[in-house]
Protein backbone atom coordinates (compact mmCIF):
# COMPACT_ATOMS: atom_id res chain seq x y z
CA UNK A 1 0.00 0.00 0.00
CA UNK A 2 1.15 3.40 -0.91
CA UNK A 3 2.47 5.40 2.22
CA UNK A 4 -0.25 8.17 3.47
CA UNK A 5 0.22 9.44 6.95
CA UNK A 6 -0.73 7.65 9.97
CA UNK A 7 -3.52 8.94 11.77
CA UNK A 8 -3.52 8.17 15.81
CA UNK A 9 -6.39 8.89 17.59
CA UNK A 10 -9.19 8.47 20.42
CA UNK A 11 -12.52 9.93 20.96
CA UNK A 12 -13.78 11.74 23.59
CA UNK A 13 -17.45 13.13 24.77
CA UNK A 14 -16.45 17.13 24.87
CA UNK A 15 -18.25 19.09 28.17
CA UNK A 16 -19.29 23.15 28.41
CA UNK A 17 -15.30 23.18 29.29
CA UNK A 18 -13.62 21.32 27.00
CA UNK A 19 -12.54 24.66 25.00
CA UNK A 20 -12.10 26.63 28.41
CA UNK A 21 -9.62 24.21 29.10
CA UNK A 22 -7.55 23.50 25.83
CA UNK A 23 -7.04 27.19 26.33
CA UNK A 24 -5.26 26.80 29.84
CA UNK A 25 -3.41 24.26 28.39
CA UNK A 26 -1.85 26.65 25.77
CA UNK A 27 -4.11 25.56 22.91
CA UNK A 28 -4.99 27.48 20.12
CA UNK A 29 -7.71 27.62 18.05
CA UNK A 30 -6.90 27.21 14.14
CA UNK A 31 -9.98 27.91 12.92
CA UNK A 32 -13.92 26.73 12.67
CA UNK A 33 -14.78 25.28 9.34
CA UNK A 34 -18.04 23.33 8.46
CA UNK A 35 -17.88 20.18 5.83
CA UNK A 36 -19.79 17.80 3.92
CA UNK A 37 -18.68 13.69 4.36
CA UNK A 38 -19.96 11.68 1.97
CA UNK A 39 -18.94 8.27 2.96
CA UNK A 40 -19.17 5.03 0.20
CA UNK A 41 -19.61 1.41 0.22
CA UNK A 42 -21.02 -1.99 -1.33
CA UNK A 43 -24.40 -2.76 -0.52
CA UNK A 44 -23.00 -4.86 1.83
CA UNK A 45 -20.51 -2.70 3.71
CA UNK A 46 -17.68 -4.59 2.50
CA UNK A 47 -15.55 -1.37 2.86
CA UNK A 48 -16.68 -1.02 6.58
CA UNK A 49 -16.65 -4.88 7.06
CA UNK A 50 -12.62 -4.91 6.53
CA UNK A 51 -12.48 -1.74 8.37
CA UNK A 52 -11.66 0.21 5.60
CA UNK A 53 -13.65 3.84 5.31
CA UNK A 54 -13.84 5.86 2.43
CA UNK A 55 -14.90 9.12 1.73
CA UNK A 56 -15.36 12.64 -0.26
CA UNK A 57 -14.37 15.75 2.01
CA UNK A 58 -16.29 19.05 0.69
CA UNK A 59 -13.40 21.00 -0.37
CA UNK A 60 -10.92 18.28 0.56
CA UNK A 61 -11.81 15.87 -1.66
CA UNK A 62 -11.22 11.80 -1.24
CA UNK A 63 -9.89 9.75 1.37
CA UNK A 64 -9.78 6.27 2.36
CA UNK A 65 -8.97 5.44 5.92
CA UNK A 66 -7.16 2.04 6.37
CA UNK A 67 -6.50 -0.02 9.40
CA UNK A 68 -3.03 0.07 10.85
CA UNK A 69 -0.89 -2.16 12.18
CA UNK A 70 -1.65 -1.81 15.41
CA UNK A 71 -5.74 -1.45 15.11
CA UNK A 72 -6.64 -0.61 18.10
CA UNK A 73 -4.60 0.63 21.14
CA UNK A 74 -7.24 0.45 24.61
CA UNK A 75 -9.22 3.52 23.46
CA UNK A 76 -6.66 5.05 20.82
CA UNK A 77 -6.84 4.06 17.28
CA UNK A 78 -4.54 3.66 14.50
CA UNK A 79 -5.26 4.63 10.61
CA UNK A 80 -3.39 5.03 7.60
CA UNK A 81 -4.96 7.82 5.44
CA UNK A 82 -4.72 7.37 1.58
CA UNK A 83 -5.68 10.27 0.13
CA UNK A 84 -3.70 9.93 -3.35
CA UNK A 85 -6.70 8.95 -5.70
CA UNK A 86 -4.12 6.34 -7.37
CA UNK A 87 -3.54 4.78 -3.82
CA UNK A 88 -6.97 4.91 -2.99
CA UNK A 89 -8.15 2.96 -6.17
CA UNK A 90 -5.64 0.25 -5.99
CA UNK A 91 -6.24 -0.33 -2.25
CA UNK A 92 -10.34 -0.65 -3.17
CA UNK A 93 -9.16 -3.31 -5.82
CA UNK A 94 -7.15 -4.98 -3.70
CA UNK A 95 -10.03 -4.93 -0.81
CA UNK A 96 -12.84 -5.54 -2.93
CA UNK A 97 -11.20 -8.48 -4.74
CA UNK A 98 -11.63 -6.60 -7.87
CA UNK A 99 -7.37 -6.39 -9.39
CA UNK A 100 -6.77 -5.26 -12.69
CA UNK A 101 -10.04 -3.39 -12.80
CA UNK A 102 -8.15 -0.43 -11.21
CA UNK A 103 -7.21 2.94 -13.88
CA UNK A 104 -9.32 5.76 -13.24
CA UNK A 105 -10.08 8.30 -10.55
CA UNK A 106 -12.20 7.37 -7.80
CA UNK A 107 -14.92 9.11 -8.66
CA UNK A 108 -14.93 6.62 -12.47
CA UNK A 109 -14.57 3.48 -10.21
CA UNK A 110 -17.22 3.78 -7.77
CA UNK A 111 -19.42 1.86 -10.83
CA UNK A 112 -17.61 -0.57 -11.72
CA UNK A 113 -16.51 -1.71 -7.68
CA UNK A 114 -20.11 -1.41 -6.80
CA UNK A 115 -19.52 1.21 -4.86
CA UNK A 116 -22.14 3.85 -3.36
CA UNK A 117 -23.49 6.54 -0.94
CA UNK A 118 -24.42 5.01 2.28
CA UNK A 119 -23.88 8.22 4.73
CA UNK A 120 -23.97 12.04 4.20
CA UNK A 121 -24.09 14.74 6.69
CA UNK A 122 -22.09 18.13 7.58
CA UNK A 123 -19.91 18.78 10.27
CA UNK A 124 -19.01 22.27 12.57
CA UNK A 125 -15.68 21.43 13.63
CA UNK A 126 -13.57 23.60 16.19
CA UNK A 127 -10.12 22.69 14.69
CA UNK A 128 -7.45 23.32 18.04
CA UNK A 129 -4.02 22.93 17.92
CA UNK A 130 -1.60 21.69 20.95
CA UNK A 131 2.10 21.53 21.71
CA UNK A 132 2.18 19.36 25.54
CA UNK A 133 5.26 20.81 27.51
CA UNK A 134 8.65 19.69 26.85
CA UNK A 135 7.78 18.39 23.92
CA UNK A 136 10.66 19.50 21.16
CA UNK A 137 9.90 20.86 17.64
CA UNK A 138 10.22 17.68 15.66
CA UNK A 139 7.75 15.85 18.06
CA UNK A 140 3.95 15.73 16.26
CA UNK A 141 1.77 18.74 17.07
CA UNK A 142 -1.53 17.31 19.19
CA UNK A 143 -4.67 18.63 16.90
CA UNK A 144 -7.84 18.24 18.96
CA UNK A 145 -10.79 18.71 17.02
CA UNK A 146 -14.58 19.13 18.62
CA UNK A 147 -16.92 18.30 15.97
CA UNK A 148 -21.25 18.68 15.97
CA UNK A 149 -22.81 16.67 13.56
CA UNK A 150 -25.78 18.33 11.71
CA UNK A 151 -27.88 15.46 13.60
CA UNK A 152 -27.27 16.46 16.80
CA UNK A 153 -23.86 14.18 17.80
CA UNK A 154 -20.80 15.90 19.12
CA UNK A 155 -17.53 13.99 19.67
CA UNK A 156 -14.31 15.72 20.10
CA UNK A 157 -11.00 13.68 19.56
CA UNK A 158 -7.29 13.90 20.22
CA UNK A 159 -4.98 12.94 17.26
CA UNK A 160 -1.65 13.12 16.07
CA UNK A 161 -0.65 12.53 12.29
CA UNK A 162 2.67 10.53 12.07
CA UNK A 163 5.15 9.31 9.24
CA UNK A 164 6.51 6.32 10.51
CA UNK A 165 4.97 2.82 12.90
CA UNK A 166 7.92 3.36 14.89
CA UNK A 167 6.11 6.97 16.21
CA UNK A 168 2.81 5.91 16.82
CA UNK A 169 3.54 4.33 20.76
CA UNK A 170 4.54 8.16 21.57
CA UNK A 171 1.62 9.51 19.60
CA UNK A 172 -0.34 7.42 21.98
CA UNK A 173 1.27 8.46 24.72
CA UNK A 174 1.04 12.08 24.53
CA UNK A 175 -2.16 11.43 23.21
CA UNK A 176 -3.63 9.65 26.32
CA UNK A 177 -1.19 12.26 28.73
CA UNK A 178 -3.12 15.37 26.60
CA UNK A 179 -6.88 13.41 27.05
CA UNK A 180 -6.22 12.79 30.94
CA UNK A 181 -5.32 16.94 31.27
CA UNK A 182 -8.53 17.58 29.61
CA UNK A 183 -10.35 15.58 32.14
CA UNK A 184 -11.27 12.56 29.91
CA UNK A 185 -11.73 9.10 31.80
CA UNK A 186 -8.50 6.68 31.27
CA UNK A 187 -10.82 3.81 29.27
CA UNK A 188 -13.49 6.48 27.67
CA UNK A 189 -14.21 6.44 24.43
CA UNK A 190 -16.84 8.02 21.68
CA UNK A 191 -18.42 6.37 19.04
CA UNK A 192 -17.57 7.87 15.42
CA UNK A 193 -20.09 10.30 14.06
CA UNK A 194 -20.82 8.03 11.19
CA UNK A 195 -21.45 5.11 13.36
CA UNK A 196 -24.13 7.22 15.13
CA UNK A 197 -25.38 8.10 11.80
CA UNK A 198 -25.85 4.61 10.52
CA UNK A 199 -27.11 3.22 14.30
CA UNK A 200 -29.50 6.39 13.94
CA UNK A 201 -30.76 6.24 10.16
CA UNK A 202 -29.46 2.33 8.87
CA UNK A 203 -29.81 0.21 11.63
CA UNK A 204 -29.67 -3.07 9.79
CA UNK A 205 -26.38 -1.25 8.42
CA UNK A 206 -25.29 -0.51 11.70
CA UNK A 207 -26.56 -4.38 13.37
CA UNK A 208 -24.34 -5.73 10.34
CA UNK A 209 -21.31 -3.70 11.47
CA UNK A 210 -21.85 -4.77 14.79
CA UNK A 211 -21.94 -8.44 14.43
CA UNK A 212 -18.67 -8.15 12.45
CA UNK A 213 -16.71 -5.86 14.94
CA UNK A 214 -17.86 -7.72 18.32
CA UNK A 215 -15.42 -9.90 16.41
CA UNK A 216 -12.79 -7.79 16.49
CA UNK A 217 -12.46 -6.48 20.29
CA UNK A 218 -13.66 -2.93 21.12
CA UNK A 219 -13.43 -0.84 24.11
CA UNK A 220 -17.23 -0.29 25.56
CA UNK A 221 -18.60 3.18 23.76
CA UNK A 222 -19.90 5.92 26.28
CA UNK A 223 -22.23 7.37 24.15
CA UNK A 224 -23.64 3.66 23.91
CA UNK A 225 -22.67 1.75 25.87
CA UNK A 226 -24.86 -1.31 23.93
CA UNK A 227 -21.27 -2.04 22.53
CA UNK A 228 -21.38 0.96 19.86
CA UNK A 229 -18.96 0.82 17.16
CA UNK A 230 -15.91 2.97 16.94
C1 LIG B 1 -12.87 2.89 18.32
C2 LIG B 1 -13.07 2.99 16.82
N1 LIG B 1 -12.61 4.09 16.18
C3 LIG B 1 -12.76 4.16 14.83
C4 LIG B 1 -13.34 3.12 14.15
C5 LIG B 1 -13.39 3.11 12.71
N2 LIG B 1 -14.20 4.14 12.11
C6 LIG B 1 -15.49 4.26 12.33
S1 LIG B 1 -16.12 5.49 11.36
C7 LIG B 1 -14.59 5.81 10.65
C8 LIG B 1 -14.39 6.79 9.57
C9 LIG B 1 -14.55 8.17 10.07
O1 LIG B 1 -13.50 8.42 10.98
P1 LIG B 1 -13.64 9.67 11.96
O2 LIG B 1 -12.36 9.83 12.70
O3 LIG B 1 -14.89 9.61 12.74
O4 LIG B 1 -13.84 10.85 10.92
P2 LIG B 1 -13.56 12.40 11.13
O5 LIG B 1 -13.10 12.64 12.53
O6 LIG B 1 -14.76 13.16 10.65
O7 LIG B 1 -12.39 12.57 10.09
P3 LIG B 1 -10.98 13.27 10.25
O8 LIG B 1 -11.20 14.73 10.06
O9 LIG B 1 -10.47 12.90 11.65
O10 LIG B 1 -10.16 12.65 9.17
C10 LIG B 1 -13.63 5.01 11.21
C11 LIG B 1 -12.18 5.03 10.88
C12 LIG B 1 -13.84 2.05 14.86
N3 LIG B 1 -14.49 1.08 14.18
N4 LIG B 1 -13.68 1.99 16.20
MG1 LIG C 1 -11.10 11.70 13.13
Amino acid sequence: MAQGLIEVERKFLPGPGTEERLQELGGTLEHRVTFRDTYYDTPELSLMQADHWLRRREDSGWELKCPGAAGVLGPHTEYKELTAEPAIVAQLCKVLGADGLGAGDVAAMLGPLGLQEVASFVTKRSAWKLVLLGADEEEPQLRVDLDTADFGYAVGEVEALVHEEAEVPTAVEKIHRLSSMLGVPAQETAPAKLIVYLQRFRPQDYQRLLEVNSSRERPQETEDPDNCLG
